[in-house]
């Protein structure tokens, strides 16, 4: 199919001379052309102008296409999401209510709530029940404009599980429209059989599941959750680096409750990012930026775990790559709606709504490793598209709470219109 989108009142590209995360002011760079088109052919984006330079350059291109009005409306790149555990089982309410009446996330962690209660459900569903569940969430990630979503295993946390959530993933991968990138997470949580030997569980990890997962192609990542009392720096150390001789590219959930001296560890071990970051410290944000490492910041986790957030704003001046995501989870993030969370980045971290609107397109697919293939409208990219149905792209973000969707296209399809999901994709026809 051909697409041609016509007269949108800005068409945000975020094009730049070279192919690296955004950094400082690169971050504010959205590089929109007022009054644009973008020309779409099968799954590409063929160029990005106004209509009459289109015209001009693909007549042949432009007779035959369909052509979508966008007047009035802000047009962008789809949304990526770079941190999900997207695959599991239950939901976690009653722990809601027991962090309102004072208990803390690590306390029910601790009490075998938390991670240790999804595991639980997750081991006990069925790959059917997870498969269904978790496409209901990706038509609910693609209506709000999200086109990328990274998923992580890590409910399992034995290797049955651990398989079934990458297979859930995979099968997703498949058969859903919105692309999902899996990272292997076995090191989320002790389990409670290893609880009184967390480094035999770490030896599991390193000699069986590691090599399961890339012989049998499973994951792009391997992340590891180093925090006090679940897997120290030195135990994150040895599982990332263990990945790596397997091709699996480390991440690290770093710094989130107290400060761990993760962010230094993700950028000493190479890490494609860190992500939470709440407590990093000054150096670990410096090592962060001389690294290149990507911080993957995930403002509705403090916002719901009633946390301080990251400090976005000093990571930014001082260098580092930093992409928005939603943490989707039954936890401390049960929320898919990214554009939420771009609010949050504003009014919690101290970031412009330019710097969120590259944290949440160009830079997350840096941080998933897409960064050459989504996340801005170039010439040759993949046309994962997003039309707003707002005058500018700041009222993205003013008009809070709010779903302003109209059109989605992906790989050159349209999946969304008027914001209504195409009824093809409405069940998951398992
Ligand atoms: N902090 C660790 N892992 C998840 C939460 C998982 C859960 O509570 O189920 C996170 O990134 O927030
Ligand atoms: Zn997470």
């Amino acid at each position: 199919m051909t697409l041609l989108i016509n007269d949108a009142n800005q068409v945000i590209t975020f094009q730049a001379e070279h192919n690296k995360p955004r950094t400082r002011q690169e971050m504010r760079a959205l590089n929109i052309i007022v009054g644009g088109s973008v020309l779409i052919d099968e799954d590409r984006i063929v160029a990005v102008g106004t209509k009459e330079s289109l015209q001009t350059l693909y007549p042949e291109l432009v007779a035959k296409a369909k052509t979508i009005d966008a007047t009035g409306k802000v047009v962008m790149p789809g949304l990526v999401d770079a941190h999900t555990h997207l695959v599991f089982g239950g939901t976690r309410e009653n722990e809601f209510q027991m962090r309102l009446n004072g208990a803390t996330y690590m306390d029910i962690m601790n009490a075998g709530g938390g991670i240790h209660a999804t595991t639980k459900k997750t081991r006990e569903a069925s790959f059917e029940h997870l498969y269904e569940k978790t496409y209901k969430h990706l038509n609910d990630f693609l209506k709000h404009g999200i086109t990328t979503v990274e998923a992580k295993s890590g409910y399992g946390l034995d290797w049955n599980t651990e398989e079934k959530q990458l297979q859930v993933a995979k099968k997703l991968q498949e058969n859903h429209v919105v692309d999902v990138v899996s990272t292997f997470m076995g090191a989320h949580a002790v389990p409670a059989e290893f609880k009184e030997n967390p480094d035999a569980f770490v030896d599991l990890i390193i000699n069986e599941m590691i090599p399961k997962v890339a012989k049998e192609k499973l994951a792009e990542f391997n992340d590891v959750f180093c925090e006090k009392g679940v897997f120290t720096p030195e135990q994150s150390r040895k599982i990332l680096l263990a990945g790596k001789e397997y091709g699996l590219i480390p991440k690290i959930h770093a710094d989130e409750i107290e400060p761990y001296e993760g962010a230094e560890l993700a950028a000493e071990v190479g890490a494609i990012s860190a992500e939470h970051l709440l407590v990093a410290s000054d150096k670990g944000i410096r090592d962060m930026a001389e690294a290149g490492t990507v911080a993957v910041l995930l403002p509705g986790t403090a916002f719901f775990l009633k946390a301080d957030s990251a400090r976005g704003r000093l990571m930014i001046d001082e260098g580092v790559p930093v992409a928005i995501s939603t943490d989707f989870n039954p936890g401390s993030s049960p929320t898919i709606s990214l554009p939420f969370i771009m609010n949050l980045a504003c009014m919690n971290m101290g970031m412009t709504m330019e710097e969120v609107l590259t944290a949440t397109t160009i830079n997350a697919a840096y941080a998933i490793n897409r960064g050459q293939e989504i996340g801005s409208l170039e010439a040759g990219k993949k046309a994962d598209v997003l039309i707003l149905d707002v005058a500018n792209y700041q009222q993205l973000q003013y008009f809070y709470g709010m779903n302003h969707t109209h059109t989605v296209i992906k790989n050159g399809q349209i999946v969304v219109a008027d914001g209504v999901l195409n009824s093809g994709l409405q069940e998951s026809a398992y």
